[in-house]
């Protein structure tokens, strides 16, 4: 045995925790300083030493060593920790682990091999690190000016791999391994043989299905890419293993990679080619691509599209959508990428944001959200705002002229917005529609900006001239789009919503009706100024069922369609599927409403009814209900979202019949935010 025994136990005493116990009794203690059930994991900063100068430092162990280090950042400002040492560097190998106790997600390991030199010319060693993390081990670490800590403490597994030479293929490893230690190493506690090279290899397999058995990716085989009902495959691709001489291994040739796609040709997700991954198929798709998506993700839950530089990872199940938005939401920001992407539209707005600039710009929009007053006087400027769209519809109907609803209600919410926001008051809904060029410009920017997700060559082909300043929160338009949603789904739906509304009103407050002249606008105007009144923060609050119509048409029609999210780390969610640094797993509101797994068989079907349950409104899961994403960055503009969609269709509703347009399209264009590619052409008549 190397290394000192720990006077604290007897003779023939080994240490062989499993990843849980490592995390829960010894890391978490660590991090937290609490007592460890015994001393013999020393405080080492590894990366100050090379690895074989390590057993002496620790202070028990006999083929493996563990050592609790702090890890310092590559660069002042980025999140990836140095892994130099003095003769070389650690560099990460295979799929981060997600370790769990019972089904909380408590930490990660990662493994990693040690190169001689400085890369990219290192050569590999035959020395091996686990390195565990707590879930939350950047909250542990409070920034401070100049720091390079990035986490406290991290706990290392040191081992040198033996028996068997560089590069050979890891199912020798597991042969040569399994003989040599019977002690457990397994974080199910199901308790397995020992074997270094084995949980190495766990490190590729699925920790979400609980099959620890080794999975032995070769050039040649097809790493998995598909997950269905949580279930995870593997397809070997036979005869395209690639020949290996003695220590060298073959890279694939161009021939081979076709073959190999061509192998993959009925595969159940998309159609993936060398180079430019699916990428054809995604651009072929790419006007319906919101139904592309509900078609994979119906057969498949999660689906991962490679592309050329990068693989998205579409996802659809709750469970994952936790595990991204909350529970590992620190792997997940919106990243460089996307920063990159919508850089020119939404500037370092709290959209565009991450890490602590993020979390004051938070802090801060949250207090102002909070306020009452803030509510009173949006109730105000909602309520005033639906007044003039109820009069430029008066005016259109007495005049038998069709109007776009789309452009309405963009012009309504960007008003309102403003009024809200800053005080400013730029009538773009007055009565004679002035040009609105910020609106188109911002619609124009915002479809260049969204191709540039499947565009590799964006950046060469870049020649935006718009103005930079263009910085517009894509709550404005999002606002826009429900309403204009709910008038395709919802109109059958308005006589009940006014019989509620009115009964209600006349319930609570026992004021005379204003008579009115149907065809004396005047007098309309006054019977709806009047009705308006009856519409304060309280009583809208009570109106369940247009609650749940808007609800409903946010579950089918998301304002926010698909939202990706970048990857930091790699990670592996809960069905198994592993996803990489440096791609993006996107969650998909628009086919998570589609889903019949989620909503169950009448997942297709328009029902407010779903939402409610004794009259009263239920709310579901925002895991499940992701129109307002969900966890730290839950939407909060959500209840004031609410107000102005409610104040607008309660008076519309009530005042008004919408008939679309005969032959009108009704389709969405490709942007972030759903919206209708030709408007939406209504003509209205008013009730009496
Ligand atoms: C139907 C209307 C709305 C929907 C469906 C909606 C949906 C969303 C979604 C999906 C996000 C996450 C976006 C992302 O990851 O980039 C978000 C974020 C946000 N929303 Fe909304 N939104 C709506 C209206 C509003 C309104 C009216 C406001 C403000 C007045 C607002 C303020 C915000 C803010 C500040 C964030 C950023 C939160 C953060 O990153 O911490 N939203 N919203």
């Amino acid at each position: 045995m190397q290394g000192k025994t720990s006077s604290d136990l007897p003779p023939g005493f080994r240490f062989h925790p499993t990843d849980e116990e490592l995390i829960i009794y010894y890391l978490r203690n660590q991090a937290t300083s609490r007592p460890l059930p015994v001393s013999i994991i020393p405080e080492v900063d590894i990366y100050k030493f090379d690895p074989w100068q390590l057993p002496e430092k620790a202070e028990f162990g006999e083929n493996e060593w563990y050592f609790f280090t702090p890890r310092d950042r590559k660069y002042p400002n980025g999140v990836r920790p140095n892994r130099a040492t003095v003769s070389g560097y650690w560099k990460a190998t295979g799929t981060d682990k997600a370790i769990y106790s019972g089904s909380k997600y408590v930490g990660v390991k990662k493994a990693l091999v040690f190169y001689k030199g400085r890369p990219p010319k290192g050569i590999k060693s035959d020395w091996i690190m686990h390195e565990y993390r707590l879930n939350d081990s950047r909250k542990q670490v409070k920034q401070q000016n100049g720091s390079m800590r990035l986490d406290d403490w991290v706990l290392c597994r040191i081992y040198k791999k033996r028996n068997i030479g560089r590069n050979l293929e890891e199912k020798v490893e597991i042969t040569n391994t399994q003989l040599e230690k019977p002690v457990a190493n397994d974080a199910t506690s199901k308790r397995q043989p020992y074997n270094p090279s084995l949980d190495f290899q766990n490190v590729m397999s699925n920790a979400g299905t609980g099959t620890d058995h080794a999975e032995n990716f070769q050039l040649g085989e097809m790493a998995t890419h598909y997950t269905n009902s949580g279930k995870f495959q593997h397809h070997i691709v036979k005869n395209l293993e690639p020949k290996s001489h003695g220590n060298k291994v073959e890279s694939v040739n161009t021939m081979d990679c076709i073959l190999l796609r061509w192998n993959q040709r009925n595969k159940k997700g998309p159609k993936t080619w060398p180079i430019v991954g699916a990428a054809i198929e995604q651009l072929v798709n790419y006007e319906r691509m919101h139904d592309w998506l509900v078609e994979y993700l119906s057969k498949l839950r999660t689906v991962v599209v490679p592309m050329p530089f990068t693989t998205y990872t579409y996802i659809a199940d709750p469970a994952n959508v936790e595990h991204v938005l909350k529970t590992n939401f620190a792997n997940y920001p919106k990243g460089d990428t996307y920063h990159s992407y919508m850089e020119v539209l939404l500037g370092e707005g709290i959209f565009n944001v991450d890490g602590e600039v993020w979390r004051k710009q938070r802090k801060t929009a949250s207090f102002e959200f909070a306020s009452k007053n803030l509510r009173d006087f949006s109730t105000r400027v909602f309520r005033e705002y639906s007044l003039k769209l109820s009069s430029i519809l008066s005016h259109a109907s007495s005049n038998n002229q069709e109007v776009d609803m789309q452009e309405l209600f963009m012009r309504m919410t960007l008003d309102s917005i403003c009024k809200v926001g800053f005080g400013v008051e730029i009538g773009t809904l007055a009565p004679n529609l002035p040009d609105n060029c910020f609106a188109q410009a911002f619609d124009t920017a915002n479809i260049i900006v969204t191709l540039r997700f499947i565009d590799p060559l964006w950046k060469i082909k870049n020649s935006l001239t718009w103005d930079q300043k263009l910085y517009l929160t894509r709550a404005l338009k999002s606002l826009m789009i429900s309403p204009t949603l709910s008038f395709v789904e919802g109109k059958q739906k308005w006589e009940k919503l006014e019989s509620a509304i009115i009964a209600r009103r006349a319930k609570e407050e026992s004021v005379t009706l204003l008579q009115f002249d149907f065809d004396d606008l005047e007098s309309f105007t006054q019977r709806a100024v009047q009705y308006a009144g009856f519409l304060t923060y309280d009583s809208l609050g009570k109106l369940y069922y247009l609650h749940a119509v808007i609800t409903e048409t946010l579950r089918l029609y998301p304002a926010v369609p698909q939202d990706p999210k970048g990857i930091l780390e790699d990670d592996i969610l809960p069905d198994g599927t592993k996803v990489k640094a440096g791609g993006m797993v996107t969650y998909v509101p628009y086919s998570m409403g589609r889903m019949e797994y989620n909503w169950g068989s009448d997942a297709a079907s328009f029902k407010p009814e779903r939402w409610l349950k004794d009259g009263f409104f239920q709310n579901a899961s925002p895991f499940k209900f992701t129109a307002f994403q969900a966890g730290p960055r839950i939407c909060l503009g959500k209840d004031s979202a609410y107000l102005q969609m409610k104040m607008t269709l309660a008076i519309l509703c009530r005042f008004f019949k919408f008939d679309l347009v005969p032959n009108h399209p009704v389709q969405y264009r490709m942007m972030t935010i759903l919206s209708m590619a030709h408007g939406l052409k209504l003509r209205a008549s008013r009730l009496s």
